[in-house]
């Protein structure tokens, strides 16, 4: 060995870079994950290794795991358990390791007897070039998705910012599945849990009137299937259901990312259209917060999000109020630190604020099928930084 080869650098791995996801069906199909520090800790680091890889491979029908850890050398001493880590975030006793051919006889025999979960939970069917997929609810303690959820709630930590296991004895949290109705492949699921939302004395007292809040807490469609529109049609499945549902007074979302934002303003805003809510906002003047108040409950939209969505058709209606209004909430939101200001930098502040919401709401309305056909402007927007307010 040279003194070259005891330098920490060339034993330290990205955990990112050394992970590899696969799904395997007729051919498999490989992926990174985005986050790795629930698994190998904040710094996403390995030591102790020359080119390290970790397969973690999953049958993409039952997701029975398979994991094999390969390296050309590893430290006899002070090395990180590589695929210990790993294993401990999969379900114990169920992963095959090294032994590419028992796993694939394991799969393919679990196939046999593998079915979707009953008809009673079917929530939801659409059908997306040519084939179908079904939305079925299930609470984290069924039988029947049980298994598939310890095999596959590894993809949260992987892919969801601060996402942690959610408690698989606790029969109120729900998840809802979506599948490839044919050939019985999981796309993605959806983490929920119901919270009690007291709403008065009245309905306190009669058990059958308890309401409570809907809350999504982890949505994930899986990479492969990414951008095609399916993340659209979980997230209203999901929504359609809580609307039908009396006890349910409105959806929530646990600290969403960018792109759930996103998909959620685009669904929100079409749903509000399709219902032709846009005609009955209040055509002169600001929009009143009562009269926010007693139109979201109706749509189960949270307020803050209520607001933002009356915003975006105020300025997608060319509403002159639109710069009020937002300039108003802007202001209540942030008036402990704006009180303090002079008023010529506090209105500096709020007119630059405003601007860079305006693009945000514009870009968010150009990918929405609101009436009209998206402007060249529209599509130079799209691009524009995302800030949220
Ligand atoms: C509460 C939380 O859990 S927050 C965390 C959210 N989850 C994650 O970040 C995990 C990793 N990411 C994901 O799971 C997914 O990417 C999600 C959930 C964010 C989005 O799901 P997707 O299925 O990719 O969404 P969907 O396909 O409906 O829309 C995404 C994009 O595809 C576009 N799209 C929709 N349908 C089609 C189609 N048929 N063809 C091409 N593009 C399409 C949409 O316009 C959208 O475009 P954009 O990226 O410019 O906004």
């Amino acid at each position: 060995m040279s003194i070259a080869d005891f330098q920490p650098a060339i034993w330290t791995n990205s955990s990112n870079s050394a992970l590899k996801i696969s799904l395997v069906s007729d051919n498999a199909i490989q992926f990174s994950p985005v986050f790795t520090y629930p698994v190998y800790g904040d710094s996403e680091q390995i030591f102790g290794y020359q080119d390290l890889v970790i397969h973690l491979a999953f049958d993409s029908i039952t997701f029975k795991p398979f994991v094999n850890v390969k390296y050309s050398a590893r430290l006899d001493e002070g090395s990180d358990d590589a695929e210990g880590k790993l294993l401990s975030c999969l379900p114990k006793d169920d992963v095959v390791l090294k032994d590419e051919a028992k796993w694939v006889d394991c799969f393919q025999k679990e196939r046999e007897t593998y079915k979707l979960p009953s008809q009673d939970c079917l929530i939801d069917e659409y059908v997306l070039d040519g084939e179908t997929f079904a939305v079925y609810q299930t609470k984290v303690t069924d039988p029947s998705t049980e298994k598939l959820h310890r095999r596959i709630q590894i993809f949260s930590l992987l892919f969801i910012e601060a996402a942690s296991y959610i408690d698989q004895d606790d029969p109120n949290w729900e998840i809802f599945w979506l599948f490839n109705k044919e050939n019985k492949q999981c796309i993605g699921y959806a983490t929920t849990y119901k919270l009690w939302h007291y709403t008065g004395s009245a309905d306190f007292d009669k058990p059958e009137n308890i309401k409570y809040r809907a809350r999504i807490s982890q949505f994930i469609i899986l990479p492969p299937y990414q951008g095609k529109g399916h993340g659209s049609h979980l997230y209203e499945a999901l929504f359609s259901h809580w609307i039908k549902d009396a006890s349910v007074t409105e959806v929530t979302v646990e600290d969403p990312n960018e792109n759930f934002d996103d998909l959620r303003d685009r669904k929100d805003l079409q749903r509000l259209y399709e219902s032709h809510f846009f005609n009955q906002m209040p055509k002169d003047g600001e929009v009143s917060q009562e009269w926010i108040e007693s139109n979201r409950a109706k749509y189960k939209i949270e307020k803050r999000q209520f607001n933002r969505l009356v915003e975006m058709i105020m300025m997608h209606t060319n509403s002159p109020q639109f710069r009020l209004q937002v300039k108003r909430r802007l202001y209540v939101k942030n008036y402990d630190s704006l009180i303090d200001m002079p008023e010529a930098e506090r209105k500096d502040a709020l007119q630059k604020s405003f601007v860079l919401l305006a693009e945000d709401y514009k870009r968010i309305v150009a990918k929405c099928r609101l009436g009209k056909r998206p402007t060249e402007s529209d599509d130079q927007n799209a691009g524009a930084k995302k800030v949220k307010c």
